[in-house]
């Protein structure tokens, strides 16, 4: 597990009751506050100290209070549904949002039951009456639920267990789910509706258990209701806006429907007079607040489950259910995280590279080929995102962009850079190296945005060429070697170098005494080299390019590691006849 680096340590906001089965896991290497009860102004107030947010359903995680995140990493569901966090909006800001969706699965769907039974048999209303001092044996009869109809809508990890507890009571169950697994309801001893109208005709009890989103919004309304059995019970443990409440108080209230056990409501906690609050106080309803979720053995389950996957995220490593990044088995990252590093390397190397020799402006299309073992893996997106982070964090300022797996394909997107992804199994046996990236910018036209967008993109690099600029392909290529990246060719030069601290890149003609007149000019300025490597012409490409026999000019390109940066003062003087053609100066 990863060490970490950090001074003070991040910090972690809980606004919610949350097991502290989990808590203890973060306890030691980070600042945990448990700060219940703040109004969303207060959260807002104090949301940029904190790294990692954790909630339940109650904090409601807007783009307003995301805007104030700036250093939140993760936010943390414990339980399973997300539909309080604008996630849409923490994707943009490149924060990962994950939740537990399967610790309080078996939880949910005992609760269900729960309300199935305290439905069928006025346990609720009982339960009133006899603490009221009464004994009214005749007016509490109830049905049984042996050889119902149990009608299903939404057969998830919830739907599946429900199903499977009714099966055991003696149910018969149907099930409408556009996107269920046939073979799964099939086990289940579960018939599927082809539409929700055919469901609901036959239901004694329904019973919903779908996310709510768009679809499923307000899917229960005034003509659903009136298309049931006046026998028919209806139960909610899934999410308050699915049913539209005042119709179901309207259709209780006639005789249309029996009766109904509701555990989540449109407003939480309900707001006097409101349509939920009419719900709660109706006498055909059983009512729970939001208790779905509320056993001891889900609250440890969920907690654990987010908890870990918070301090996976704040270690720098992937969560395992992300609900906005990609899953990649650990494996799989395990073999890319030395890429992802040379990967994010290369992109920065180009943007500082080429920008600063006034090669061209930044370019915006981009081949990167993987070749070798890379070819094979599953998923190549942490690489995609490192790519986008090298291109862009150089010419974007340092508390702008958080960069990762979360965003990259966005803020790609955005900035208009296309990245076209390769794979290649070819060549790789004559390279020292079992995997190989190859990265190429095509020449086109630069757009104003990619013009005005940098700052060091945007330094004087005219002044730091002799040589006009190029219309040809601009090619970095790299390798991992003891887990260590390594840069083997850059633009028309081959030759390896590791891309790490400050790098002078010189290309000069491949004559005596270069290396001795730079050496001198960096040591007047004080600045010393720290390695050297040179990079001659790749003869093949030359040969490609000039035809063969014609030969190339003779050029080289110098690498220094030198241990301060080096002023564009130096760097001018450097450029001339007598000394380089060219210098660039790259930071990592
Ligand atoms: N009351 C509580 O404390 C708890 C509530 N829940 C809620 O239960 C619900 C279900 O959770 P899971 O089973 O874990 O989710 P899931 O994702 O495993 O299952 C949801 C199912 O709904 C289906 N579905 C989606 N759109 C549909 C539509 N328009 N019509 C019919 N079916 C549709 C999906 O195909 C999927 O099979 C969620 O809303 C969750 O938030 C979950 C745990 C506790
Ligand atoms: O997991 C869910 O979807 C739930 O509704 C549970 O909500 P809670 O964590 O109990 O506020």
């Amino acid at each position: 597990m990863a060490i970490l680096m950090q001074t003070s340590k991040p910090k972690i906001l809980i606004p919610e009751k949350v097991s502290p089965d989990g808590l203890t896991l973060l306890k030691d290497q980070f600042e945990v506050d448990e700060k219940k009860g703040l109004s969303a102004e207060e959260l807002k107030n104090i949301i940029g100290d904190y790294e990692a947010l954790i909630v339940r359903s109650e904090t409601q995680v807007t783009a307003d209070l995301l805007s104030a995140a700036k250093k939140m990493k993760v936010v943390a569901r414990a339980g399973v549904g997300i539909d309080n966090i604008e996630v849409g909006s923490a994707t943009t800001h490149g924060i990962i949002v994950v939740n537990s969706p399967s610790g309080n699965i078996n939880a949910a769907a005992e609760h269900t039951i729960a309300l199935l039974m305290a439905v069928a048999r006025n346990v609720g209303d009982a339960a009133q009456s006899i603490k009221a001092g009464k004994w009214e044996r005749s007016r509490l009869v109830g049905v049984e639920v042996k050889g119902k109809t149990l009608a299903i809508v939404g057969l998830g990890k919830v739907g599946l267990t429900v199903a499977r507890i009714a099966n055991g009571l003696g149910m018969r169950l149907i099930a409408y789910d556009p996107y269920a697994n046939p073979n799964l309801a099939a086990a289940a001893s579960v018939t599927l509706r082809p539409s929700l109208a055919e469901l609901l005709k036959e239901a004694d009890f329904l019973t919903l258990h779908t996310p709510l989103i768009a679809s499923t919004k307000g899917m229960i309304g005034k003509a659903e209701l009136n298309t049931m059995k006046p026998t028919a019970r209806i139960l909610n443990v899934a999410r308050g806006g699915m049913i539209d409440e005042d119709a179901l108080v309207e259709a209780l209230d006639a005789g249309t429907i029996a009766g109904a056990g509701i555990d989540v409501f449109t407003s939480e906690p309900p707001q006097p007079d409101s349509s939920a609050s009419r719900l709660i106080a109706h006498p055909k309803v059983v009512a729970t607040p939001h208790l779905g979720a509320s056993t001891t053995e889900a609250q440890e389950n969920v907690s654990i489950d987010v908890c870990e996957q918070v301090v996976s995220i704040l270690l720098g490593e992937l969560p395992r259910s992300a609900v906005n990044a990609p899953i990649i088995l650990p494996e799989e990252y395990r073999t890319l995280q030395p890429f992802v590093s040379l990967v994010e390397k290369m992109g920065s190397l180009y943007t500082q590279h080429y920008s600063s020799t006034g090669h061209d402006s930044f370019r915006q299309t981009f081949d990167i080929v993987y070749e070798g073992k890379l070819a094979s893996l599953n998923t190549t997106k942490p690489l995609f995102a490192a790519l986008v982070k090298g291109l862009l964090t150089p010419i974007t300022s340092s508390d702008g962009l958080n960069i990762n797996i979360v965003n990259a394909e966005i803020l790609a997107k955005e900035r208009g850079i296309l990245i076209n992804e390769q794979r290649s199994r070819e060549n790789v046996e004559d390279k020292p190296y079992s995997s190989f990236i190859t990265l190429r910018a095509r020449p086109t036209r630069a757009t104003s945005h990619a013009r005005t967008s940098g700052s060091r993109a945007n330094s004087p690099s005219a002044t730091r060429s002799l040589k006009p600029q190029q219309n040809e392909d601009q090619i970095i290529q790299g390798f991992v070697s003891g887990n260590k990246p390594f840069i083997s060719r850059l633009d028309r030069f081959k030759g390896e170098f590791v891309p790490r601290g400050t790098l002078l890149i010189c290309r000069n003609f491949d004559s005596v005494g270069k290396i001795g007149f730079v050496g001198s000019l960096l040591g007047k300025s004080n600045v010393n080299i720290t390695f050297m490597s040179v990079a001659p012409l790749d003869e093949e490409i030359e040969e490609r390019q000039n035809g063969e026999g014609k030969g190339g000019n003779n050029e080289a390109l110098m690498i220094l590691g030198v241990d301060k940066p080096v002023s564009e003062d130096v760097q001018r003087a450097l450029i001339g006849p007598e000394g380089v053609l060219e210098a660039s100066v790259v930071n990592f």
